[in-house]
């Protein structure tokens, strides 16, 4: 008994041992300064999975650093200036780069107003993270997340480098959302609800799928459906004119992080649902799709399928895939054909 109890403190120590010395992870923060970049950056250093923590915007970068360096947990921490240097420096061997740079709403627009300014902004980004950290996980957080997933994959590609296992739009806060949503509801703990939302990251296409969940009696409710395809435009409103969803936004990103590092570092079963290169429906045209992912040392290890659906659900999902093909997935890879940048 008391043999086997040492054995299996020494297999744990042993476990430790290893996990320590191999998730030395450094996790870069691209647009730090910003709305969400600060939070985020909060988030991050709190987290002990993250060991370097680097910080870069276009103004602000170092101080934002600066301040987050004094909390006292181990990681440390970078800011870095806005020069093409400075990007590179933030980039090399990051594990995990979030992009939360770019413009947000303001009351009236949709995401997809915001393509114009942010698609150059990501597009740039991206070559650079092509650049200096062609390996990294690429968690793009820059609206419109439909049409700026696919231009960083175009990036990559036009670099020789796109590995789509290693691309995700984060759709986490919808996912988030709705299990705040339906506990509020139901009167539950949100931990406890787990809501899968698939399709993309802007109005009709995000597709919550409450018949897999144990609410099953909540497919049709137009209120509740509403709330999370269009819950962002329910906080740029009442933000009214200073931004958009920024704290929230913080968390859904930090918890995907987290999630890809638990993956990295040999977690089994770890799933969400994120904005990949799937396969689900390539051959309707549509070659990025959310669904629940599995995560795993190399990124994306499973693409599960969308399941079974109400009748209601297989509405909304094809009024999602229409709007995904017409629009969302080929501006951005026709943005960078036409603007392929320096
Ligand atoms: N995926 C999602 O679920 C969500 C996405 N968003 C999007 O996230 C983006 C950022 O939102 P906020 O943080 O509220 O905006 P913000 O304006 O507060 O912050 C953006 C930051 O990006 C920086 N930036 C701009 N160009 C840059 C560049 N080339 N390199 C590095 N940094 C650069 C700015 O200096 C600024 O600090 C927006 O596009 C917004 O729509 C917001 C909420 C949820
Ligand atoms: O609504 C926005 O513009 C920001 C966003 O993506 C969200 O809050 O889901």
């Amino acid at each position: 008994m008391f043999a086997a109890r040492r054995a299996l403190t020494g297999a744990v120590q042993r476990r430790a041992f290893t996990a320590s010395a191999r998730d030395l992870s450094k996790v870069t923060v691209l647009g730090a300064a910003g709305g969400i970049g600060q939070p985020l950056s909060l988030l991050l250093k709190l987290n002990p999975r993250v060991t370097d923590l680097a910080l870069y915007d276009i103004r602000g970068g170092p101080g934002v650093a600066a301040d987050i360096s004094h909390i006292n947990t181990k990681s440390k921490v970078t800011g870095y200036d806005p020069t093409p240097t400075g990007l590179a420096s933030a980039l090399k061997g990051a594990e995990i780069v979030l992009i939360p740079a770019g413009v947000p709403r303001k009351p009236g627009m949709t995401r997809d107003d915001l393509f114009n300014t942010n698609a150059s902004i990501v597009r740039d980004l991206a070559k650079a993270a092509a650049e200096s950290a062609p390996d990294a996980n690429i968690l793009v957080i820059s609206n419109p997340v439909n049409s700026t997933v696919p231009i960083v994959a175009e990036i990559f590609k036009a670099k020789g480098v796109y590995n789509p296992k290693r691309l995700f739009g984060v759709t986490t806060l919808d996912v988030v959302r709705a299990s705040r949503f339906v506990s509020e509801l139901k009167n539950t703990d949100p931990v406890d609800e787990n809501i899968t939302v698939i399709g993309g990251h802007s109005g009709v296409t995000i597709v919550p799928l409450f018949s897999q969940s144990s609410h099953p009696d909540l497919v049709g409710d137009a209120t509740l459906l509403n709330r999370v395809q269009f819950g962002g435009d329910e906080v740029v409103k009442a933000k009214d004119g200073a931004g958009s969803a920024t704290l929230s936004m913080a968390m859904a990103g930090a918890r995907f992080a987290e999630s890809l590092l638990k993956a990295a570092q040999g977690e089994k079963g770890v799933v969400e649902p994120t904005f990949v290169d799937s396969p689900l429906y390539k051959d309707q045209g549509i070659d990025f799709f959310a669904s629940k992912v599995e995560l795993g040392p190399n990124g994306v290890e499973k693409i599960h399928d969308v399941g079974k659906l109400s009748g209601e659900e297989q509405k909304l999902l094809d009024a999602c895939l229409a709007d995904l093909k017409k629009v969302n997935i080929s501006k951005g890879v026709a943005f960078v054909a036409e603007n392929p940048g320096k």
